[in-house]
Protein backbone atom coordinates (compact mmCIF):
# COMPACT_ATOMS: atom_id res chain seq x y z
CA UNK A 1 0.00 0.00 0.00
CA UNK A 2 1.45 2.96 -1.11
CA UNK A 3 2.28 6.38 0.41
CA UNK A 4 -0.33 5.39 3.20
CA UNK A 5 1.36 6.46 6.39
CA UNK A 6 1.38 3.94 9.03
CA UNK A 7 -0.40 6.16 11.60
CA UNK A 8 2.83 5.73 13.69
CA UNK A 9 -0.33 4.13 15.63
CA UNK A 10 -0.26 3.10 18.96
CA UNK A 11 -0.66 -1.00 18.49
CA UNK A 12 0.93 -1.32 15.23
CA UNK A 13 3.44 -3.02 16.23
CA UNK A 14 1.79 -4.66 18.80
CA UNK A 15 -1.50 -5.69 17.25
CA UNK A 16 -3.31 -8.53 18.08
CA UNK A 17 -5.03 -10.64 15.83
CA UNK A 18 -7.72 -12.27 18.36
CA UNK A 19 -8.34 -15.75 15.41
CA UNK A 20 -4.76 -15.99 14.21
CA UNK A 21 -6.10 -15.33 10.62
CA UNK A 22 -4.35 -15.63 7.28
CA UNK A 23 -3.84 -12.18 6.91
CA UNK A 24 -0.37 -10.85 7.24
CA UNK A 25 1.09 -8.91 10.09
CA UNK A 26 0.88 -5.15 9.98
CA UNK A 27 3.67 -2.85 8.94
CA UNK A 28 6.01 -2.47 11.46
CA UNK A 29 6.31 0.95 12.54
CA UNK A 30 9.49 2.48 11.50
CA UNK A 31 9.31 0.35 7.87
CA UNK A 32 9.07 2.68 4.98
CA UNK A 33 6.14 2.79 2.40
CA UNK A 34 6.85 3.42 -0.94
CA UNK A 35 5.94 7.03 -2.61
CA UNK A 36 3.73 7.26 -5.62
CA UNK A 37 7.02 8.96 -7.15
CA UNK A 38 8.99 6.07 -6.61
CA UNK A 39 6.13 3.64 -7.23
CA UNK A 40 6.30 4.85 -10.90
CA UNK A 41 9.86 3.59 -11.52
CA UNK A 42 8.64 0.71 -13.18
CA UNK A 43 5.13 -0.51 -14.91
CA UNK A 44 3.84 -3.83 -13.81
CA UNK A 45 2.18 -6.32 -16.07
CA UNK A 46 -0.94 -3.98 -16.11
CA UNK A 47 0.50 -1.23 -16.57
CA UNK A 48 0.42 0.03 -13.04
CA UNK A 49 3.07 1.18 -11.11
CA UNK A 50 5.57 -0.77 -9.10
CA UNK A 51 9.45 -0.62 -8.34
CA UNK A 52 11.45 -3.41 -9.11
CA UNK A 53 14.67 -4.28 -7.00
CA UNK A 54 17.72 -3.25 -9.20
CA UNK A 55 20.05 -5.87 -7.43
CA UNK A 56 20.38 -9.76 -7.85
CA UNK A 57 18.33 -10.62 -4.71
CA UNK A 58 14.17 -10.11 -4.26
CA UNK A 59 13.43 -7.76 -1.32
CA UNK A 60 10.78 -8.89 0.75
CA UNK A 61 7.66 -7.83 -0.09
CA UNK A 62 5.29 -7.91 3.32
CA UNK A 63 1.33 -7.52 2.52
CA UNK A 64 -0.23 -5.08 3.55
CA UNK A 65 -2.13 -5.00 6.43
CA UNK A 66 -5.43 -5.38 6.97
CA UNK A 67 -7.63 -2.07 6.57
CA UNK A 68 -10.53 -0.41 6.22
CA UNK A 69 -11.90 2.04 3.64
CA UNK A 70 -15.30 4.07 4.51
CA UNK A 71 -17.92 6.78 2.82
CA UNK A 72 -20.72 8.11 3.27
CA UNK A 73 -24.41 8.15 2.32
CA UNK A 74 -26.15 11.36 0.31
CA UNK A 75 -29.45 13.02 0.54
CA UNK A 76 -30.18 14.83 -2.75
CA UNK A 77 -31.90 18.32 -1.84
CA UNK A 78 -32.52 19.74 -4.80
CA UNK A 79 -32.63 18.69 -8.31
CA UNK A 80 -32.52 14.43 -8.51
CA UNK A 81 -33.48 13.13 -12.12
CA UNK A 82 -33.08 16.62 -13.90
CA UNK A 83 -28.98 16.17 -12.64
CA UNK A 84 -29.25 13.10 -15.03
CA UNK A 85 -30.64 15.31 -17.73
CA UNK A 86 -27.64 18.24 -17.29
CA UNK A 87 -28.93 20.08 -15.05
CA UNK A 88 -27.62 21.50 -11.49
CA UNK A 89 -28.25 19.59 -8.30
CA UNK A 90 -27.30 20.11 -4.27
CA UNK A 91 -26.78 16.82 -2.36
CA UNK A 92 -25.15 16.52 0.91
CA UNK A 93 -23.12 13.67 2.70
CA UNK A 94 -25.15 12.38 5.65
CA UNK A 95 -23.54 10.76 8.94
CA UNK A 96 -24.45 7.37 8.03
CA UNK A 97 -21.95 5.24 6.10
CA UNK A 98 -20.37 2.46 4.65
CA UNK A 99 -17.11 0.24 5.57
CA UNK A 100 -14.84 -2.47 3.70
CA UNK A 101 -12.65 -4.24 5.17
CA UNK A 102 -9.70 -5.93 3.08
CA UNK A 103 -8.22 -8.67 4.42
CA UNK A 104 -5.16 -9.36 2.02
CA UNK A 105 -4.58 -13.48 2.08
CA UNK A 106 -0.98 -15.06 1.76
CA UNK A 107 0.53 -15.61 -1.52
CA UNK A 108 -0.09 -19.21 -2.11
CA UNK A 109 -4.30 -18.32 -2.11
CA UNK A 110 -5.38 -17.02 -5.76
CA UNK A 111 -8.54 -15.96 -4.62
CA UNK A 112 -10.82 -13.09 -3.89
CA UNK A 113 -13.76 -13.10 -2.12
CA UNK A 114 -17.05 -11.07 -1.50
CA UNK A 115 -18.29 -11.32 2.08
CA UNK A 116 -21.05 -8.26 1.64
CA UNK A 117 -22.97 -9.74 4.26
CA UNK A 118 -25.92 -6.75 4.89
CA UNK A 119 -27.46 -8.29 1.51
CA UNK A 120 -26.26 -11.69 2.02
CA UNK A 121 -23.43 -11.61 -0.98
CA UNK A 122 -20.65 -14.17 -0.48
CA UNK A 123 -18.93 -15.26 -3.34
CA UNK A 124 -15.65 -16.41 -4.33
CA UNK A 125 -13.56 -16.11 -7.82
CA UNK A 126 -10.67 -17.77 -8.78
CA UNK A 127 -8.15 -14.71 -9.88
CA UNK A 128 -6.54 -16.55 -13.05
CA UNK A 129 -9.73 -17.86 -14.29
CA UNK A 130 -11.31 -14.03 -14.45
CA UNK A 131 -11.28 -12.59 -18.18
CA UNK A 132 -7.68 -10.78 -17.91
CA UNK A 133 -7.01 -11.40 -21.54
CA UNK A 134 -10.06 -9.21 -22.85
CA UNK A 135 -9.52 -6.62 -19.55
CA UNK A 136 -5.89 -6.37 -21.26
CA UNK A 137 -6.01 -5.80 -24.79
CA UNK A 138 -3.86 -2.80 -25.48
CA UNK A 139 -7.19 -0.95 -26.91
CA UNK A 140 -9.07 -2.61 -23.70
CA UNK A 141 -6.60 -1.22 -20.59
CA UNK A 142 -7.12 1.09 -18.45
CA UNK A 143 -5.05 3.21 -16.76
CA UNK A 144 -5.81 4.44 -13.19
CA UNK A 145 -6.24 7.74 -13.78
CA UNK A 146 -8.14 7.20 -17.26
CA UNK A 147 -12.05 9.39 -17.02
CA UNK A 148 -14.28 6.61 -18.24
CA UNK A 149 -17.77 7.32 -19.02
CA UNK A 150 -19.31 4.44 -20.16
CA UNK A 151 -19.25 0.95 -19.80
CA UNK A 152 -17.39 -1.21 -21.98
CA UNK A 153 -20.19 -3.32 -23.27
CA UNK A 154 -17.05 -6.24 -24.90
CA UNK A 155 -15.69 -6.05 -21.56
CA UNK A 156 -19.19 -6.13 -19.81
CA UNK A 157 -19.82 -9.71 -21.62
CA UNK A 158 -16.37 -11.07 -20.79
CA UNK A 159 -17.32 -10.61 -17.35
CA UNK A 160 -21.34 -11.66 -17.42
CA UNK A 161 -20.07 -15.73 -16.69
CA UNK A 162 -18.41 -14.51 -13.59
CA UNK A 163 -20.98 -12.70 -12.76
CA UNK A 164 -24.18 -15.20 -14.15
CA UNK A 165 -22.53 -17.38 -11.08
CA UNK A 166 -22.66 -15.06 -8.27
CA UNK A 167 -25.82 -16.19 -6.05
CA UNK A 168 -27.44 -18.17 -9.19
CA UNK A 169 -30.17 -19.46 -6.57
CA UNK A 170 -31.69 -16.97 -5.11
CA UNK A 171 -34.97 -15.58 -5.84
CA UNK A 172 -34.43 -12.98 -8.60
CA UNK A 173 -34.91 -9.58 -6.89
CA UNK A 174 -32.10 -10.58 -4.78
CA UNK A 175 -29.65 -12.29 -6.90
CA UNK A 176 -29.92 -8.40 -9.28
CA UNK A 177 -28.95 -6.82 -6.35
CA UNK A 178 -26.33 -9.33 -5.65
CA UNK A 179 -25.28 -9.60 -9.33
CA UNK A 180 -25.28 -5.85 -9.59
CA UNK A 181 -22.76 -5.24 -6.38
CA UNK A 182 -20.63 -8.12 -7.99
CA UNK A 183 -20.36 -6.16 -11.21
CA UNK A 184 -19.32 -2.94 -9.84
CA UNK A 185 -16.60 -5.01 -7.66
CA UNK A 186 -15.64 -6.92 -10.46
CA UNK A 187 -15.46 -4.60 -13.09
CA UNK A 188 -13.14 -2.61 -11.14
CA UNK A 189 -11.01 -5.04 -9.93
CA UNK A 190 -10.24 -6.26 -13.75
CA UNK A 191 -9.54 -2.33 -14.43
CA UNK A 192 -7.20 -1.70 -11.75
CA UNK A 193 -5.83 -5.66 -11.13
CA UNK A 194 -4.03 -7.65 -13.29
CA UNK A 195 -3.90 -11.87 -12.93
CA UNK A 196 -0.92 -11.04 -10.53
CA UNK A 197 -3.47 -9.61 -7.78
CA UNK A 198 -3.04 -10.50 -4.57
CA UNK A 199 -5.90 -13.03 -2.87
CA UNK A 200 -7.89 -10.85 -0.72
CA UNK A 201 -10.96 -10.70 1.15
CA UNK A 202 -13.69 -7.54 0.70
CA UNK A 203 -15.89 -7.85 3.39
CA UNK A 204 -18.56 -4.81 3.64
CA UNK A 205 -20.69 -3.69 6.30
CA UNK A 206 -23.06 -0.53 5.47
CA UNK A 207 -25.40 1.67 7.90
CA UNK A 208 -27.09 3.12 4.79
CA UNK A 209 -30.10 1.04 4.11
CA UNK A 210 -30.03 -0.25 0.80
CA UNK A 211 -32.15 1.22 -1.87
CA UNK A 212 -34.37 4.22 -0.10
CA UNK A 213 -32.38 6.79 -2.12
CA UNK A 214 -29.54 7.73 0.16
CA UNK A 215 -26.87 6.65 -1.84
CA UNK A 216 -26.28 3.36 -0.17
CA UNK A 217 -24.57 2.03 -4.01
CA UNK A 218 -22.29 5.09 -4.85
CA UNK A 219 -21.22 4.47 -0.96
CA UNK A 220 -20.22 1.21 -2.07
CA UNK A 221 -18.49 2.13 -5.15
CA UNK A 222 -16.50 4.63 -3.18
CA UNK A 223 -15.40 1.97 -1.13
CA UNK A 224 -14.49 -0.67 -3.58
CA UNK A 225 -12.70 2.49 -6.20
CA UNK A 226 -10.58 3.65 -2.91
CA UNK A 227 -9.62 -0.14 -1.98
CA UNK A 228 -8.27 -1.19 -5.35
CA UNK A 229 -6.58 1.99 -6.17
CA UNK A 230 -4.74 1.60 -2.59
CA UNK A 231 -4.21 -2.08 -3.64
CA UNK A 232 -2.28 -0.50 -6.98
CA UNK A 233 -0.75 1.95 -5.57
CA UNK A 234 -2.40 4.96 -7.33
CA UNK A 235 -3.28 6.69 -4.29
CA UNK A 236 -0.75 8.94 -1.61
CA UNK A 237 -1.97 9.46 1.61
CA UNK A 238 -4.39 10.43 2.86
CA UNK A 239 -2.36 12.32 5.26
CA UNK A 240 -2.62 15.00 7.32
CA UNK A 241 0.16 17.28 5.71
CA UNK A 242 -0.73 16.40 2.33
CA UNK A 243 -1.16 19.57 0.04
CA UNK A 244 -4.50 20.44 -1.45
CA UNK A 245 -3.62 19.79 -4.95
CA UNK A 246 -2.43 16.17 -4.17
CA UNK A 247 -5.49 15.80 -2.04
CA UNK A 248 -7.82 16.90 -4.76
CA UNK A 249 -6.17 14.56 -7.33
CA UNK A 250 -6.79 11.48 -5.58
CA UNK A 251 -10.58 12.25 -4.74
CA UNK A 252 -10.76 12.68 -8.53
CA UNK A 253 -9.26 9.63 -9.15
CA UNK A 254 -11.38 7.42 -6.39
CA UNK A 255 -14.53 9.37 -7.70
CA UNK A 256 -13.78 8.59 -11.39
CA UNK A 257 -13.71 4.82 -10.67
CA UNK A 258 -16.24 5.59 -8.23
CA UNK A 259 -18.51 6.52 -11.01
CA UNK A 260 -17.56 3.60 -12.89
CA UNK A 261 -18.97 1.04 -10.22
CA UNK A 262 -22.69 2.87 -10.05
CA UNK A 263 -22.87 2.61 -14.00
CA UNK A 264 -22.40 -0.54 -13.08
CA UNK A 265 -25.54 -0.92 -10.34
CA UNK A 266 -27.50 1.70 -11.95
CA UNK A 267 -26.56 2.35 -15.49
CA UNK A 268 -27.16 6.18 -16.37
CA UNK A 269 -26.16 8.00 -12.67
CA UNK A 270 -25.42 11.62 -13.05
CA UNK A 271 -22.44 10.73 -10.94
CA UNK A 272 -23.95 13.31 -7.88
CA UNK A 273 -24.07 10.34 -5.42
CA UNK A 274 -20.65 9.45 -5.92
CA UNK A 275 -19.24 13.30 -6.08
CA UNK A 276 -20.85 13.91 -2.77
CA UNK A 277 -19.96 10.30 -1.10
CA UNK A 278 -15.94 10.60 -2.52
CA UNK A 279 -16.10 14.51 -1.17
CA UNK A 280 -18.22 14.96 1.62
CA UNK A 281 -19.59 17.91 2.58
CA UNK A 282 -22.21 19.32 0.38
CA UNK A 283 -21.88 19.73 -3.64
CA UNK A 284 -23.45 22.03 -6.38
CA UNK A 285 -22.96 19.35 -9.10
CA UNK A 286 -23.64 19.41 -12.76
CA UNK A 287 -22.91 17.47 -15.65
CA UNK A 288 -23.45 18.69 -18.77
CA UNK A 289 -21.73 16.84 -21.23
CA UNK A 290 -20.93 12.69 -20.42
CA UNK A 291 -17.59 12.99 -21.84
CA UNK A 292 -16.14 15.56 -19.71
CA UNK A 293 -15.91 16.03 -16.01
CA UNK A 294 -18.94 17.27 -14.24
CA UNK A 295 -18.84 20.89 -12.53
CA UNK A 296 -18.55 20.68 -8.80
CA UNK A 297 -18.39 23.03 -6.11
CA UNK A 298 -17.89 21.62 -3.08
CA UNK A 299 -19.97 23.73 -0.28
CA UNK A 300 -17.82 23.01 3.00
CA UNK A 301 -20.12 25.76 4.73
CA UNK A 302 -23.44 24.14 4.25
CA UNK A 303 -25.73 25.31 6.83
CA UNK A 304 -26.74 22.73 9.29
CA UNK A 305 -30.30 22.52 8.37
CA UNK A 306 -32.77 21.33 10.82
CA UNK A 307 -34.04 17.71 8.80
CA UNK A 308 -35.97 15.29 9.20
CA UNK A 309 -35.20 11.88 6.98
CA UNK A 310 -38.12 9.67 6.90
CA UNK A 311 -38.42 6.53 5.05
CA UNK A 312 -41.62 5.34 3.21
CA UNK A 313 -40.43 1.77 3.63
CA UNK A 314 -41.26 1.40 -0.06
CA UNK A 315 -38.90 -0.57 -1.78
CA UNK A 316 -37.91 1.13 -5.11
CA UNK A 317 -35.42 0.83 -7.62
CA UNK A 318 -33.38 4.03 -9.21
CA UNK A 319 -32.68 2.42 -11.99
CA UNK A 320 -36.42 1.61 -13.18
CA UNK A 321 -36.93 5.26 -11.73
CA UNK A 322 -34.42 6.80 -14.04
CA UNK A 323 -35.61 4.74 -17.28
CA UNK A 324 -39.17 5.95 -16.76
CA UNK A 325 -37.68 9.43 -16.77
CA UNK A 326 -35.55 8.83 -19.42
CA UNK A 327 -38.93 7.33 -21.34
CA UNK A 328 -40.93 10.61 -20.69
CA UNK A 329 -37.94 12.56 -21.73
CA UNK A 330 -38.31 10.42 -25.29
CA UNK A 331 -41.84 10.93 -25.16
CA UNK A 332 -42.91 14.75 -24.16
CA UNK A 333 -39.24 16.45 -24.94
CA UNK A 334 -40.41 19.94 -24.70
CA UNK A 335 -42.76 19.13 -21.75
CA UNK A 336 -39.51 17.60 -19.98
CA UNK A 337 -37.32 20.10 -20.73
CA UNK A 338 -39.66 22.62 -19.06
CA UNK A 339 -39.68 21.16 -16.08
CA UNK A 340 -35.70 20.13 -15.66
CA UNK A 341 -35.52 23.65 -16.29
CA UNK A 342 -37.74 24.95 -13.42
CA UNK A 343 -35.92 22.33 -11.39
CA UNK A 344 -32.60 23.65 -12.20
CA UNK A 345 -33.89 27.13 -11.62
CA UNK A 346 -35.12 25.99 -8.02
CA UNK A 347 -31.48 24.56 -7.16
CA UNK A 348 -29.69 27.67 -8.15
CA UNK A 349 -32.14 29.62 -5.75
CA UNK A 350 -31.28 27.20 -3.18
CA UNK A 351 -27.55 27.43 -3.56
CA UNK A 352 -27.65 31.22 -3.38
CA UNK A 353 -29.12 31.20 0.18
CA UNK A 354 -27.49 28.34 1.58
CA UNK A 355 -23.90 30.51 0.56
CA UNK A 356 -25.69 33.41 1.10
CA UNK A 357 -25.45 35.44 4.86
CA UNK A 358 -27.31 33.92 7.63
CA UNK A 359 -28.74 30.96 5.70
CA UNK A 360 -30.84 29.36 9.01
CA UNK A 361 -32.83 32.97 9.41
CA UNK A 362 -36.66 31.92 9.05
CA UNK A 363 -36.87 34.10 6.17
CA UNK A 364 -34.13 32.00 4.67
CA UNK A 365 -35.65 28.60 5.80
CA UNK A 366 -39.07 29.54 4.32
CA UNK A 367 -37.45 30.22 0.98
CA UNK A 368 -35.94 26.99 1.01
CA UNK A 369 -38.63 25.10 2.51
CA UNK A 370 -41.23 26.43 -0.39
CA UNK A 371 -38.20 25.35 -2.96
CA UNK A 372 -38.97 22.14 -1.59
CA UNK A 373 -42.19 22.38 -2.06
CA UNK A 374 -41.83 23.03 -5.83
CA UNK A 375 -39.26 20.46 -6.13
CA UNK A 376 -41.41 17.52 -4.86
CA UNK A 377 -44.24 18.76 -7.56
CA UNK A 378 -42.22 19.04 -10.21
CA UNK A 379 -40.52 15.34 -9.47
CA UNK A 380 -44.17 14.17 -8.74
CA UNK A 381 -45.18 15.36 -12.53
CA UNK A 382 -42.42 13.71 -14.08
CA UNK A 383 -44.17 10.18 -12.46
CA UNK A 384 -41.63 10.02 -9.88
CA UNK A 385 -43.81 9.98 -6.43
CA UNK A 386 -45.59 7.27 -5.10
CA UNK A 387 -49.02 7.13 -2.48
CA UNK A 388 -46.38 6.85 0.86
CA UNK A 389 -44.34 9.67 -0.70
CA UNK A 390 -47.89 11.81 -0.88
CA UNK A 391 -49.24 10.26 2.69
CA UNK A 392 -45.85 11.93 4.08
CA UNK A 393 -46.06 14.91 2.34
CA UNK A 394 -49.82 14.82 3.11
CA UNK A 395 -48.75 14.88 6.80
CA UNK A 396 -46.24 17.02 6.77
CA UNK A 397 -47.87 19.78 5.33
CA UNK A 398 -51.37 18.67 7.98
CA UNK A 399 -48.59 19.04 11.03
CA UNK A 400 -47.14 22.73 9.30
CA UNK A 401 -44.19 21.68 10.67
CA UNK A 402 -42.20 22.15 7.38
CA UNK A 403 -41.63 21.85 4.00
CA UNK A 404 -41.20 18.09 2.33
CA UNK A 405 -39.72 16.36 -0.94
CA UNK A 406 -39.04 13.20 -1.91
CA UNK A 407 -35.10 13.03 -1.54
CA UNK A 408 -33.18 10.39 -4.36
CA UNK A 409 -34.74 8.47 -6.79
CA UNK A 410 -38.51 8.65 -5.84
CA UNK A 411 -41.16 5.63 -6.26
CA UNK A 412 -41.13 4.70 -2.62
CA UNK A 413 -37.66 5.48 -0.59
CA UNK A 414 -36.76 8.75 1.23
CA UNK A 415 -38.09 11.86 1.78
CA UNK A 416 -36.88 15.12 3.47
CA UNK A 417 -38.45 17.78 5.72
CA UNK A 418 -37.14 20.99 6.49
CA UNK A 419 -38.41 21.85 9.85
CA UNK A 420 -39.64 25.81 10.44
CA UNK A 421 -37.15 26.60 12.63
CA UNK A 422 -39.60 28.47 14.91
CA UNK A 423 -41.39 25.13 15.92
CA UNK A 424 -38.62 22.29 15.40
CA UNK A 425 -35.76 21.77 18.38
CA UNK A 426 -32.03 23.06 17.66
CA UNK A 427 -30.24 20.64 15.01
CA UNK A 428 -28.64 18.90 16.99
CA UNK A 429 -31.44 18.38 19.57
CA UNK A 430 -33.66 16.68 16.86
CA UNK A 431 -32.65 13.38 17.10
CA UNK A 432 -31.79 13.39 20.64
CA UNK A 433 -34.10 12.86 23.86
CA UNK A 434 -35.28 16.56 23.53
CA UNK A 435 -37.25 14.97 20.16
CA UNK A 436 -39.10 12.54 22.36
CA UNK A 437 -40.37 14.53 25.45
CA UNK A 438 -43.35 17.08 25.92
CA UNK A 439 -45.80 17.81 23.43
CA UNK A 440 -45.33 19.36 19.98
CA UNK A 441 -46.72 19.42 16.41
CA UNK A 442 -43.54 17.93 15.72
CA UNK A 443 -43.74 14.83 18.18
CA UNK A 444 -47.60 14.20 16.92
CA UNK A 445 -45.91 13.92 13.57
CA UNK A 446 -43.29 11.60 14.81
CA UNK A 447 -45.85 9.88 16.08
CA UNK A 448 -47.89 9.24 13.36
CA UNK A 449 -44.96 8.53 11.25
CA UNK A 450 -44.33 5.40 13.27
CA UNK A 451 -48.12 4.21 13.38
CA UNK A 452 -48.32 4.81 9.79
CA UNK A 453 -44.84 2.43 9.47
CA UNK A 454 -42.57 5.11 8.30
CA UNK A 455 -39.26 5.15 9.88
CA UNK A 456 -36.93 8.39 10.69
CA UNK A 457 -33.18 8.08 10.24
CA UNK A 458 -31.36 9.92 12.54
CA UNK A 459 -28.14 11.22 10.79
CA UNK A 460 -26.41 15.22 10.45
CA UNK A 461 -26.06 16.79 7.13
CA UNK A 462 -21.97 17.11 5.95
CA UNK A 463 -18.67 15.67 7.27
CA UNK A 464 -15.87 13.48 5.58
CA UNK A 465 -16.00 12.10 2.43
CA UNK A 466 -13.74 8.61 1.64
CA UNK A 467 -11.85 7.42 4.85
CA UNK A 468 -8.71 4.90 5.52
CA UNK A 469 -8.25 2.67 8.62
CA UNK A 470 -4.81 1.82 7.84
CA UNK A 471 -4.00 -0.77 9.63
CA UNK A 472 -8.11 -1.74 10.80
CA UNK A 473 -6.57 -1.12 14.16
CA UNK A 474 -8.52 0.61 17.20
CA UNK A 475 -7.34 1.10 20.21
CA UNK A 476 -4.33 -1.31 19.98
CA UNK A 477 -7.07 -4.09 18.88
CA UNK A 478 -6.73 -5.40 15.15
CA UNK A 479 -10.61 -4.95 13.79
CA UNK A 480 -11.24 -8.82 12.82
CA UNK A 481 -13.45 -10.15 10.13
CA UNK A 482 -15.74 -12.18 11.73
CA UNK A 483 -16.37 -9.61 14.01
CA UNK A 484 -17.12 -6.87 11.84
CA UNK A 485 -19.51 -9.09 9.85
CA UNK A 486 -21.08 -9.93 12.83
CA UNK A 487 -21.32 -6.97 14.59
CA UNK A 488 -25.05 -6.30 15.49
CA UNK A 489 -26.48 -3.33 13.01
CA UNK A 490 -25.56 -0.14 12.54
CA UNK A 491 -24.44 0.55 15.93
CA UNK A 492 -22.34 -2.66 16.30
CA UNK A 493 -20.38 -1.71 13.04
CA UNK A 494 -20.01 1.93 13.89
CA UNK A 495 -18.82 0.89 17.75
CA UNK A 496 -16.44 -1.92 16.15
CA UNK A 497 -14.74 0.77 13.58
CA UNK A 498 -14.05 3.12 16.45
CA UNK A 499 -15.40 6.30 15.20
CA UNK A 500 -16.41 7.53 18.04
CA UNK A 501 -13.65 6.84 20.42
CA UNK A 502 -10.74 6.65 18.46
CA UNK A 503 -11.43 9.59 15.61
CA UNK A 504 -7.74 10.08 15.08
CA UNK A 505 -7.07 6.89 13.81
CA UNK A 506 -9.34 7.59 10.87
CA UNK A 507 -7.43 10.09 7.71
CA UNK A 508 -9.24 11.48 5.41
CA UNK A 509 -8.48 13.18 2.17
CA UNK A 510 -8.71 16.97 3.08
CA UNK A 511 -8.21 19.47 0.57
N1 LIG B 1 -24.67 -2.74 2.11
C1 LIG B 1 -24.55 -3.13 0.86
N2 LIG B 1 -23.89 -4.26 0.54
C2 LIG B 1 -23.74 -4.64 -0.74
N3 LIG B 1 -24.25 -3.98 -1.80
C3 LIG B 1 -24.91 -2.86 -1.56
C4 LIG B 1 -25.10 -2.37 -0.23
N4 LIG B 1 -25.81 -1.22 -0.31
C5 LIG B 1 -26.06 -1.03 -1.63
N5 LIG B 1 -25.53 -2.00 -2.38
C6 LIG B 1 -25.63 -2.14 -3.84
O1 LIG B 1 -26.31 -0.98 -4.33
C7 LIG B 1 -27.60 -1.32 -4.87
C8 LIG B 1 -28.64 -0.27 -4.43
O2 LIG B 1 -28.48 0.84 -5.24
P1 LIG B 1 -29.69 1.87 -5.53
O3 LIG B 1 -30.87 1.13 -6.04
O4 LIG B 1 -29.12 2.96 -6.35
O5 LIG B 1 -30.05 2.36 -4.09
P2 LIG B 1 -29.60 3.65 -3.31
O6 LIG B 1 -30.69 4.61 -3.52
O7 LIG B 1 -29.50 3.22 -1.89
O8 LIG B 1 -28.28 4.06 -3.88
C9 LIG B 1 -27.90 -2.69 -4.28
O9 LIG B 1 -28.74 -3.42 -5.14
C10 LIG B 1 -26.52 -3.33 -4.19
O10 LIG B 1 -26.13 -3.86 -5.43
C1 LIG C 1 -32.38 9.99 -9.52
C2 LIG C 1 -30.94 10.37 -9.30
O1 LIG C 1 -30.79 11.76 -9.57
C3 LIG C 1 -30.52 10.13 -7.85
C4 LIG C 1 -30.63 8.71 -7.40
O2 LIG C 1 -30.29 8.56 -6.04
P1 LIG C 1 -30.49 7.17 -5.28
O3 LIG C 1 -29.84 6.10 -6.12
O4 LIG C 1 -31.96 6.94 -5.13
O5 LIG C 1 -29.78 7.33 -3.97
C5 LIG C 1 -30.08 9.56 -10.27
C6 LIG C 1 -28.65 10.07 -10.41
O6 LIG C 1 -28.38 11.26 -10.15
O7 LIG C 1 -27.82 9.26 -10.83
Amino acid sequence: MNGVKTNGVNGVNGSRNRNGSDAQRPLLKDQKIQTSSQASASPTANGHSATRPTHGRKESNPLAPPFIVSAPGKTIVYGEHAVVHGKAAIAAAISLRSYLLCTTLSKSKRTVTLRFSDIGLEHVWNIPDLPWAAFQRPNKRKRYYDLITSLDEELVEAMQPHIATVSPDTKAEKRKQHQAAASAFLYLFLSLGSEHSQACIYALRSAIPVGVGLGSSASVSVCISTALLLQCRALSGPHPDQQSRETEEQLERINRWAFVGELCIHGNPSGVDNTVATNGHAVLFQRRDYSRPPAVSILRDFPELPLLLVDTCQAKSTAAEVAKVGQLKATHPAVTGHIFDAIDSITRSAHEVVTGDDPGSLENITHLGELMTVNHALLSSLGVSHPRLERLRHLVDESGVGWTKLTGAGGGGCAITLLRPDLAPAAGQLNGEAAHSGASPLLDLQRQLEEEGFTKYETTLGGDGVGVLYPAIINDEEIEQDMFLAAEGREGVEELVGGKYDREAWKYWRP
